[in-house]
C-alpha cells in the first residue's frame, strides 16, 4: 500500500504514547517527561532543601520523583492511575530511596493531604479545568499550614524558553 504523504494518524495513535510497555493516555494529560535537562531545570528552580517534604502531584513513572528523592527529606507522590504507580514503585524498590516515598494513590482532589513544604509537579496540562482546582487545592492546604508564600512559585514554559 502506497504511504499518504500528510495523511492523518489514527485518533488512538495521537492520544497515546507507549515507554516500558506501558500505554499512556496523552488525552487524560499523560506526557512523561523525557528531557533530564528539562527535569533537572525544575527541580533547580524549585530550590528544594535536604530537610523538604515534598508534594509531587502526579508523577507519572517518576522522572522527576527519584531526581527529588536523592536531594529531600522525603517526597509524598499522588497519583492517580494505579498502572504508573507500579512502574514508580518498582522503579525505586531495594534502593535506599525506596524509604522516602510515600505513595497515595487516587484523586489528588479526593486525598487528604499531609503536611508538606513545597509541591513540584508536572501537572496534567490538558486537563486545564482540573488544573486549576489542583492548584487551588495545593494554595489551600500550603495556606492552612501556615507556609511562607515567599517559596511559593508556578512555573510555565517560558521558564524555559531562553
Ligand atoms: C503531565 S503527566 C506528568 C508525569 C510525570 N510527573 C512526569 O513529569 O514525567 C501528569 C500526571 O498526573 C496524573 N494525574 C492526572 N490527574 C490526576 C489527579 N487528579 N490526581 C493525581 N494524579 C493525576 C497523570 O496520571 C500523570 O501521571
Amino acid at each position: 500500500m502506497p504511504k499518504v504523504k500528510g495523511g492523518k494518524r489514527p485518533r488512538q495513535q495521537l492520544q497515546e504514547g507507549r515507554a516500558n510497555g506501558i500505554l499512556f493516555n496523552t488525552g487524560a494529560g499523560q506526557h512523561i517527561l523525557k528531557n533530564p535537562l528539562v527535569v533537572n531545570s525544575i527541580i533547580e528552580k524549585a530550590a528544594l532543601r535536604r530537610t523538604d517534604v515534598v508534594l509531587e502531584v502526579g508523577p507519572g513513572t517518576g522522572n522527576l520523583t527519584v531526581k527529588m528523592l536523592e536531594k529531600v527529606k522525603k517526597v509524598i507522590a499522588c497519583e492517580i492511575d494505579p498502572r504508573l504507580v507500579g512502574e514508580l514503585q518498582k522503579r525505586v524498590q531495594g534502593t535506599c530511596l525506596a524509604n522516602k516515598l510515600e505513595i497515595k494513590v487516587g484523586d489528588v482532589l479526593k486525598t487528604d493531604l499531609p503536611f508538606f513544604d513545597a509541591c513540584v509537579a508536572n501537572l496534567p496540562y490538558q486537563e486545564i479545568p482540573e488544573n486549576f482546582k489542583i492548584s487551588e487545592k495545593i494554595q489551600t492546604v500550603l495556606k492552612d499550614t501556615g507556609y511562607s508564600e515567599k517559596r511559593a512559585r508556578s512555573m510555565d514554559i517560558d521558564d524555559f524558553i531562553q
